[in-house]
């Protein structure tokens, strides 16, 4: 299994307020067509929350419990983004690519952020009947904090221990994980390994963006502790949407690779 996220950076203009790019959508769609036979049942799709995810809980005040929120805009965040994700299923459907859609807090409760227990299932049928999972951060209901906002960008480490995943490729608006050297200037990172991942987290900072949900940090951070489960990571440039096929595909795809490491020599990393 191979699961690929598709940044709100690319996907949707991040200065706006729930402001998709439809022809990025649409390029995107068109791309897992024309590999379709080869992705089909094979692929969990996540599409990040861009200026959905993160502009929707400043508006309602939904960032954070402990603060004032009101009861009758709580829905407002899985509202807003089922909308976003109604809007990528309705254009995978008509560029020919069978998808379902499904809303987080649903099938998922955490713990002070992290995830406490999450109902798989159902994913695993739609993946068996060949048809396109889809996925979004949204609102999750806390057993500590009432609710958080739960980025994307954590969802896979939900399905690592229920299927074999091979490569998590994140696509966004930068080529990699970048570093400044002693002459400033930025080169990509090309690997992250069990060696070098101090290093690299300390380049890792947020987005520059608006965004709350940590921006590479976070990314890097949820890929090494899938890199502890034996799973590849890959982050580079989706700018283009046929990036997604190599980023999945070739063995050593450009961007940041983080190569998994094994799980006996783990020792609780992060
Ligand atoms: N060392 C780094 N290398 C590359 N980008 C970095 C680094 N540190 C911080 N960043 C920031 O992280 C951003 C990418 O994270 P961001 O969360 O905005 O992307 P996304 O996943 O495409 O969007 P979304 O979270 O809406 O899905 C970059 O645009 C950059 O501003
Ligand atoms: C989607 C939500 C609610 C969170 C913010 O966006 P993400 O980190 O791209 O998932």
């Amino acid at each position: 299994m191979n699961v690929v996220k598709i940044g709100g950076s690319l996907l949707t203009d991040k200065d706006g307020y729930c402001a998709p790019n439809q022809e990025m959508v649409r390029q995107y769609a068109r791309t897992i067509a024309k590999e379709w036979e080869r992705l089909r049942g094979n692929l969990i799709l996540i599409v990040g929350g861009g200026s959905y995810g993160n502009a929707v809980p400043v508006r309602y005040h939904l960032k954070d419990a402990s603060l004032p929120w009101k009861d009758t805009d709580l829905s407002m965040m899985t509202v807003k983004m089922f909308e976003w994700l109604s809007l990528v299923t309705q254009i995978f459907r008509e560029e020919g690519v069978p998808c379902y859609p499904f809303q987080t807090s649903g099938y998922v409760v955490t713990k002070n952020k992290r995830p406490q227990r999450f109902f798989v299932e159902p994913v695993e049928h739609v993946l068996s009947m060949g048809v396109l999972p889809v996925f979004s951060g949204d609102l999750v209901f806390d057993e500590e904090q009432q609710f958080i906002i739960f980025s994307s960008d954590n969802l896979p480490e939900l399905f690592v221990e229920r299927m074999s995943l091979r490569r998590m490729v994140m696509l966004t608006d930068v080529e990699g994980v970048m570093q400044i050297g002693t002459d400033g200037q930025q080169t990509v990172i090309p690997e992250v390994t069990r060696a070098n991942f101090q290093e690299v987290l300390r380049c890792a900072g947020p987005s520059q963006k608006p965004d709350i949900t940590g921006g590479m940090k976070n990314k890097l951070e949820a890929l090494l502790r899938l890199a502890e489960q034996g799973v590849e990571g890959v982050i580079t440039s989706g700018r283009k949407a046929e990036a997604l096929l190599p980023a999945l595909f070739e063995p050593e795809p450009v961007g940041t690779m983080i190569r998994p490491w094994a799980q006996e020599n783990r020792g609780g990393l992060l």
